[in-house]
């Protein structure tokens, strides 16, 4: 098509490069309306500002689009800056830190009274949409002990915690109301708080919600194949072959892809882990055709020939 001006230039028009982004989102803007999405931001990828700004607007453009997204954070890196500040060490084992009673005071301050204040905060600027909860509120998440497994050997850890029990009705309330819930990883007990690794309340979450996709910001660009010496990208594996890979894993990466194993398990489409050190890693991984990051899928149906 073309269109003459009042002084008669004749110009051509193409699609506009913005308009192209608009029309590719289309199709998934179309798949994701009315789903949930449980978004675990971690400690990691929350250390600039810019980026901080950026998934808030990401989180809120997924609402506006017709998204239900949920936020799950974490803050390993802040408990463990305030811990030092008090003079005591931090140690994990198999990815999860040791909680001594006099720490997990620390990760409620940290989670709950800081890291979860400043991203409702940084949603809340775009309108009354996010409220602050932690998994003892209202029966969220209720936790007994765990222990880490490090060589074959169970491990006491102090007041981590695995999730018991989930009671989603809270969050579906706010979900209902157009609202944003931001979740801090700790949770109600029968003898007290315990100290829930993020990944794993996400996943738990997701999976309790009935969620379509969890997505896991952290700051890497994914799932290494062979890290740390390669840093070649796993894009996509089945749920099966993750559950292979798993003793392989180390570090933060063992609850984070435990995490995903059990949310895909647990009846979750697509569980994701992008890079969070990306601006608005969300909405591309969201809204268009090349997905970044690792993605993990259910296992495929098995064929009537593998039935039989
Ligand atoms: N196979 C792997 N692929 C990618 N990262 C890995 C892998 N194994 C261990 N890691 C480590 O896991 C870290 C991410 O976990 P973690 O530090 O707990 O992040 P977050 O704060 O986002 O939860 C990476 O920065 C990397 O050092
Ligand atoms: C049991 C356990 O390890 N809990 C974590 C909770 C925070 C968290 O998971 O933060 P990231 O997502 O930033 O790693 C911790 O105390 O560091």
């Amino acid at each position: 098509m073309t269109t003459t001006d009042a002084t008669g230039t004749t110009r051509k028009h193409t699609a506009l490069p913005k308009a192209q982004i608009l029309v590719e989102a289309l199709p998934w803007l179309t798949r994701h309306h009315g789903k949930t999405v449980v978004i675990k931001f971690g400690g990691n990828a929350m250390v600039d500002e810019e980026l901080k700004a950026a998934f808030a607007q990401d989180v809120v453009f997924l609402r506006h689009a017709g998204l239900k997204p949920v936020v799950v954070h974490g803050g390993g890196p802040q408990i463990s800056a305030h811990l030092d500040r008090l003079g005591i060490p931090s140690e994990f084992k198999a990815g999860l830190r040791v909680t001594t009673p006099e720490a997990m005071d620390a990760v409620r301050m940290v989670l709950a009274g800081q890291v979860q204040r400043e991203l409702v905060g940084l949603l809340n600027r775009h309108g009354p949409l996010a409220v602050g909860l932690t998994g003892e509120d209202a029966h969220l998440m209720t936790a007994v002990q765990t222990y880490a497994h490090v060589d074959g050997e169970r491990v006491d850890i102090g007041r981590v915690g695995e999730i018991s029990a989930i009671d989603t009705g809270a969050v579906t309330a706010l979900l209902d109301d157009g609202r944003i819930p931001v979740i801090s990883s700790i949770a109600g007990g029968a003898d007290g708080v315990y100290n829930v690794n993020a990944d794993t309340a996400a996943a738990a979450l997701a999976a309790a919600l009935g969620a379509e996709t969890l997505m896991v910001l952290t700051d890497v660009e994914g799932l290494y194949a062979d890290w740390p010496h390669s840093d070649e990208v796993i894009s996509q594996l089945t749920a099966g072959e993750l559950e292979r890979l798993l003793p392989e894993l180390s570090s933060g990466m063992v609850p984070k892809m435990q995490g995903c194993l059990h949310a895909v398990r647990g009846g979750v489409n697509t569980a994701r882990v992008i890079d969070g050190r990306v601006q608005h890693a969300i909405l591309l991984e969201i809204f268009t055709d090349e997905g970044i990051g690792t993605m993990v899928v259910p296992d495929p149906e098995p064929t009537k020939q593998e039935d039989a």
